[in-house]
């Protein structure tokens, strides 16, 4: 009896607190604060006509829960690349009716989700007429491209800046065609304002507060495109590949929002790449110090800068997948979830390259690593990883392959000429040895911070595997060890050592 009255006075006291947070909710937006969640949909999730109707579905359902809701669009998947292709073909191939070809695909496709996706004909020829006026000015671009024999970082920026600005009045029709009212932004007009490091560019300053939220105060859902900013000169720029994620984060940190939901075709992060690994499993809570390693080691599902606006605010990022929406998903906060497993998860890198820079003259030398890491700065190659060795002849560093040859040219500038492998000559580089078939393994997680003997646990699981390590490096956070291997080996390696420290979770 005694038991019941427990229960049904539990059961009270949890409906009066959800009636308190809903009042507080409330009060909160009377007294003019603005709830705001910032939905991320990824290429996948807007990948088709009937695809874009189902995330409408989404935005809309939430906003009836009495949300104020912000929605950043990525291009609709293979767009990007298709347009990055047609980019390099326009200015090595010149050829016209290529272009045309293009065109019509990207006009055909778009098409198609305009039909499948809005039912109202007026909002169709709404959009459609946005869409046309677009793909003409694309055409004109890629053709003024292959006459001109010249793609600029620039130009290249602008075209890339396409596949978002495509999609987002797809979907702001399809929201609006469910009765809610809406606008497509792109992301100048939103106020990402950056740098003109096209290709990769970095936040000047954030005027988001101020372009959205009158938009919010009148019940408008801005869809705002992904993945591109505007210079202070009115130059369209790009984010970075995968940059959609970014976009939210500086969107959301910009209103203060309560969440930054990314929307994607995973339910979640998982313990490492479930296309890699089909065992893995979603983990259903990260730090933003986790998130952040495994993001920036490769983890596709989430931009790498990405964290930083969020933990900045302390605004809560939860991973979700579009396609299975009432699955829980991930959710990156401040807190560190202590789990039995020391290792949460595995991601890797490929298409890397480990450069191996040698010499005796360094040894002694102050300011050798500063003059490396300043030449291949002033040619922007990326340094992903960097190791040295205790006798100071050789340094390890691991960038991208396709930064290969700037960066050689780049210490060649700095050094003078190496490979004349005698002491002789007294160079401090004596040699650069390039090894292009390699990739990374990062190895995350908060437990593993002050965990003795985990590194030699991990190194004998990744030996077991038959990968042969080339390079060993712990982060400062302690919460990561990243290696390099053989690409050949790569799948081997992260199967054993999801196997043993996360399936046997015996660590
Ligand atoms: N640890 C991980 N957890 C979840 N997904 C991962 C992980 N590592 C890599 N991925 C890959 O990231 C993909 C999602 O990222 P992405 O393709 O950029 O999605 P979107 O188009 O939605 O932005 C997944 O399909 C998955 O294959
Ligand atoms: N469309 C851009 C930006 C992006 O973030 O896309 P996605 O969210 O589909 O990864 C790209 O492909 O890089």
């Amino acid at each position: 009896m005694c038991d019941y009255y427990t229960k049904l006075s539990i059961i009270y006291a949890i409906k009066l607190l959800k009636i308190f947070l809903i009042f507080i909710s409330k009060s909160k937006r009377f007294f003019g604060v603005i709830m705001v969640t910032v939905m991320k949909f990824g290429g996948t999730s807007v990948g088709s006509g009937e695809r874009i109707r189902h995330v409408a579905n989404i935005v809309v359902n939430r906003k009836k829960e009495d949300k104020d809701v912000v929605v950043v669009v990525s291009a609709m998947s293979e767009v990007t690349n298709a347009l990055i292709e047609i980019s390099q073909q326009a200015l090595n191939i010149r050829d016209i009716d290529k272009i045309s070809d293009f065109i019509n695909f990207i006009k055909e496709k778009h098409y198609k989700a305009i039909e499948e996706s809005i039912k109202s004909e007026k909002i169709k020829k709404d959009v459609k007429k946005i869409i046309d006026s677009r793909i003409d000015e694309l055409e004109k671009v890629l053709i003024g491209v292959a006459y001109l024999g010249e793609l600029t970082p620039k130009s290249r920026d602008y075209i890339l800046s396409f596949g978002e600005r495509l999609s987002s009045p797809i979907l702001c029709g399809a929201i609006r065609d469910l009765g809610e009212k809406s606008i497509a932004l792109e992301g100048g007009e939103a106020g990402i304002i950056t740098d003109d490091n096209f290709g990769n560019a970095r936040v000047k300053k954030l005027k988001v507060k101020e372009s959205l939220t009158p938009l919010l105060k009148e019940g408008i859902i801005p869809v705002v495109t992904g993945f591109i900013g505007v210079t202070e000169e009115g130059n369209i720029t790009t984010l970075g590949r995968g940059g959609s994620d970014y976009s939210a984060a500086l969107i959301g940190y910009g209103l203060d929002a309560d969440i930054i939901e990314i929307w994607t075709d995973v339910s979640g992060v998982y313990t490492t790449d479930p296309r890699l690994v089909p065992t893995a499993k979603r983990i259903p809570k990260l730090s933003y110090i986790e998130a952040m390693e495994l993001a920036y080691f490769g983890a596709k599902v989430l931009h790498p800068r990405t964290i930083e606006p969020a933990m900045e605010k302390g605004i809560p990022i939860l991973v979700k997948n579009t396609f299975e929406p009432d699955n829980e998903g991930t959710l990156i906060t401040n807190d560190i979830e202590m789990s039995d497993n020391i290792v949460k998860a595995i991601s890797t890198i490929k298409n890397v390259a480990l450069i191996n820079i040698f010499g005796a003259g360094m040894v002694g030398v102050s300011g050798t690593s500063a003059r490396i890491f300043k030449a291949l700065g002033m040619y922007n190659v990326n340094v992903i990883l960097i190791s040295q060795g205790s006798s100071e002849t050789n340094i390890s560093i691991v960038i991208s392959e396709e930064d290969v040859d700037k960066a050689l040219k780049a210490l060649k500038e700095e050094f003078g000429d190496f490979g004349k492998k005698s002491f002789l000559n007294n160079n401090l580089i004596r040699d650069v040895m390039v090894d292009k078939d390699v990739c990374i393994v990062s190895v995350v997680g908060a437990g593993m911070k002050g965990a003795k003997g985990i590194a030699g646990k991990i190194f004998t699981a990744v030996s077991e595997s038959g990968a042969n390590i080339k390079m060993i490096a712990q982060g400062s956070s302690e919460v990561n060890i990243s290696f390099v291997i053989d690409e050949k080996d790569l799948i081997n390696c992260v199967r054993k050592l999801h196997e043993k420290f996360i399936e046997k979770s015996n660590q």
